[in-house]
This record gives C-alpha cells, sequence and structure tokens, in this order.
C-alpha cells in the first residue's frame, strides 16, 4: 500500500521572489493558497543568509495562518533553526540520510530528489518522506537537471518504491490528470502559479484538476 498518509498533500507550490515577475511573494504565496495549494516550499537560491531567514520567517507566519506546512529548499539548518516543517534536498545537499539521524530532523519531512534510478531505492530515498521526480519535463526554471522522466519514468518509479512521489518540472494544467495517472500523488508547480495572471484562479484550476 502507498504511503501518503504522511504525506497527504496534491497541490505543492514551490516559489521564489524572482519567480513572483516582480510582484510580492508573500501576496502570490496567500494567493495560491486561498486557490489550493496545500505545502509550499520556499526555493531561494540565491539570497543572502539574513534575507532568507527574515523571508521565511514571514512566509512560516503566513502560511502558519492557513495551517499551510512550509519546506525549507536546501538549508537544512535554517528549516530547523527556524522551526520549518522541513526540508528539501536534491543530490548535491545534505544527505536526507544524515538529517534523519538529527534530533531536529526526526519528525520534520524530508523530501529527496531523485534525479536517476538508482536513487529512487537508495538509502537517501528510504530515509526520506516523500521523492521529487525531478524533473517530470524539462523546465525554464531549473535548467540543470539531468533526466526528463516523462509518462514512462514516472511509472518506472511508482513500480520501485511506495514512497509518495511528487512530480515537478513543467507541471500544467493540461499534463497534470497523466502524470498522477502515471503514479505521481503530489503534483509541484513554480510557474504554472508564480507566473500565472491570476496566482490564486491558477491554483485553483490546477487544484480542481488534480481532484476529479
Ligand atoms: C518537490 C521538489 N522536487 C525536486 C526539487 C529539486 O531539488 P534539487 O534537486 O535539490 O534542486 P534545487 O531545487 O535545489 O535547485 C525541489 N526543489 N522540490
Ligand atoms: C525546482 C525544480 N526541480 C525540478 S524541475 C524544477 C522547476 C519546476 O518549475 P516549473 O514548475 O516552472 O517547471
Ligand atoms: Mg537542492
Amino acid at each position: 500500500m502507498r504511503n501518503t498518509e504522511s504525506f497527504p498533500y496534491r497541490l505543492y507550490l514551490v516559489i521564489s521572489e524572482d519567480d513572483c515577475a516582480g510582484r510580492d511573494i508573500l501576496r502570490v504565496t496567500e494567493q495560491a493558497i486561498l486557490g489550493g495549494a496545500d505545502i509550499v516550499q520556499l526555493r531561494e537560491k540565491s539570497a543572502d543568509e539574513g534575507y532568507l531567514l527574515d523571508l521565511s520567517i514571514r512566509m512560516k507566519a503566513l502560511c502558519g495562518l492557513y495551517g499551510i506546512p512550509l519546506i525549507i529548499n536546501d538549508h537544512a539548518g535554517l528549516a530547523a533553526h527556524m522551526q520549518a516543517a522541513g526540508v528539501h534536498v536534491g543530490n548535491e545537499d545534505a544527505s536526507p540520510v544524515f538529517l534523519r539521524s538529527q534530533e531536529a530532523f526526526r519528525n520534520r519531512i524530508i523530501g529527496y530528489s531523485v534525479e536517476a534510478t538508482e536513487q529512487v531505492y537508495s538509502d537517501k530515498a528510504l530515509a526520506a518522506d516523500y521523492l521529487g521526480i525531478s524533473p517530470v519535463f524539462r523546465s525554464a526554471t531549473k535548467t540543470n537537471t539531468l533526466t526528463e522522466w516523462g509518462l514512462e519514468g514516472i511509472a518506472q518509479i511508482r513500480s520501485l518504491t511506495d514512497k509518495p512521489l511528487v512530480a515537478i518540472g513543467n507541471m500544467q494544467l493540461h499534463n497534470v490528470r497523466q502524470v498522477l495517472q502515471a503514479g505521481a500523488d503530489c503534483i509541484a508547480v513554480v510557474s504554472a502559479i508564480c507566473g500565472a495572471a491570476d496566482p490564486q484562479r491558477a491554483a485553483a484550476d490546477l487544484k480542481n484538476e488534480i481532484s476529479k
């Protein structure tokens, strides 16, 4: 049986200030939540430490108002320090095995990106709460990627693990149905929400498609 009880989320907003087309990141996040995003990841790749801490605290307060978990990308120390719901790490980041051994992460969500088949049944994947299928389709938002998994890749990963699977990479209204049918549990989105003229509407349309 798939283990989605520990990770019941279906629409995952991944966001940075740069993704918001000049709009306020907190406002875009709130609109996405109002539209149906049920988990949020702050993914700032180049913000300085002090600024990132301040922004994460404001994001956590906003998410807290709606009972939405905040995941911090890459920065495990920051996630623990500010008591975020969890951290997302890839293959260049802290290992999920190491993080899980730390008291601070025993009860926090750890997400891990899978970029190659052998990673799906690795110790890192076993230690994680969900696996990011990274990327499902090529995306202009993140270009330093390895495998474009496609629908066949999702089905292959599904056959190898019961971990909750988060599909990321060019997730759009027209492909989420097939992505879920192929075996993903959750859809993670940057540009289709953050770059939309109406982020709330875009999130609501995606959530509606996911919930069909
Ligand atoms: C949900 C989700 N899946 C995959 C990623 C990618 O993480 P990573 O491979 O560490 O790359 P960066 O995001 O750090 O550039 C993600 N962030 N979220
Ligand atoms: C962070 C990340 N990890 C794999 S693809 C990607 C970017 C997804 O962005 P978009 O939803 O705009 O394609
Ligand atoms: Mg990373």
